[in-house]
């Protein structure tokens, strides 16, 4: 379990968020910070609109309603190349983030810092692409293809490749789903990892508990559309409402305990 971080500054900041789909209302009343440097980990049972959230902060989705400061810029109001600007400083790993199969692993790495680093020559790459894989442990897989990895490498890689155009904020969508849980314990302890080298602040989808509990500096519950409770682990533990025990009881949070 983490000490709770003293930062005040916000890097995001959302205010009264709402997105639904057609008459379906997905967000109906989301405020919430998220602060310089911390790991906020948001909880809430599938379909409470996490994805949804994360995807509204980059503008992936646009919200209905409701205000979304990135950097101190409102990005509802952002025109294309402004908002290009923000997302180069925003690094994603989403469930579904697939290595390109075709490519090796420097190649995979190489392709985001080529877009979004422009102008870094052939040295300054290949430094970057070897310091990423050193950070999450992989260096020796350089030349591989990614079906020639495990399930867990695949995840580092995807790691390597998020963090290695030095993003100041990253989003994690289920960083550790499908994985066994010693290797979701050495993703949780990476992203700790991730934060005290990069200085990143990050936003953590997850309902693995033993990661909430490794990773999350805060934690923001979602239900029905609004912020149910926000909390460090301890406090949303042991309390007697129901339904936040639902999430932290003990077969969950013990799982993974060595
Ligand atoms: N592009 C879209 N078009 C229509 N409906 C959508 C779209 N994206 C999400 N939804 C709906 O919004 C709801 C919330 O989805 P979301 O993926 O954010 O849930 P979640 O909390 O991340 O769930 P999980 O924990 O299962 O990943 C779901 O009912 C989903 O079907």
């Amino acid at each position: 379990m983490k000490k709770e971080t003293p930062n005040t500054e916000s890097v995001v900041a959302i205010r009264n968020l709402k997105k639904g789909f057609g008459p379906k209302e997905v967000l109906k009343d989301v405020s919430l910070d998220l602060k310089k440097q911390e790991n906020l980990v948001v909880l809430g049972k599938s379909g409470t609109g996490k994805s949804v959230l994360i995807k509204c902060i980059v503008r992936l989705l646009r919200a209905d309603a409701g205000e979304i400061s990135v950097f101190g810029e409102e990005i509802n109001g952002l025109d294309k190349p402004a908002l290009d600007d923000i997302r180069k400083r925003i690094g994603f790993l989403f469930q579904s983030a697939a290595l390109y199969d075709s490519m090796t692993v420097r190649e995979n790495l190489e392709f985001p810092l080529r877009r979004i680093r422009k102008g870094l020559s052939e040295q300054e790459i290949d430094q970057k692409v070897h310091d990423a894989l050193e950070n999450v442990g992989l260096v020796e897989a350089i030349d591989k293809m990614p079906s020639e990895l495990s399930g867990g490498m695949r995840k580092r890689i995807g790691l390597a490749r998020t963090i290695i155009v030095d993003p100041e904020i990253i989003l994690y969508d289920e960083p550790t789903t499908g994985l066994d849980p010693v290797t979701s314990n050495e993703i949780s302890i990476l992203i700790n990892e991730i934060q005290q080298k990069y200085k990143a602040s990050s936003i953590i989808i997850t309902h693995d508990m033993e990661c909430v509990r490794t990773v999350a500096d805060r934690i923001i519950m979602l239900k029905e559309g609004a912020v149910y409770k926000e909390g460090s682990f301890k406090e949303f533990q042991g309390g007697d409402d129901d339904y936040i025990n639902s999430f932290f009881k003990p077969q969950n949070t013990e799982l993974n305990k060595n």
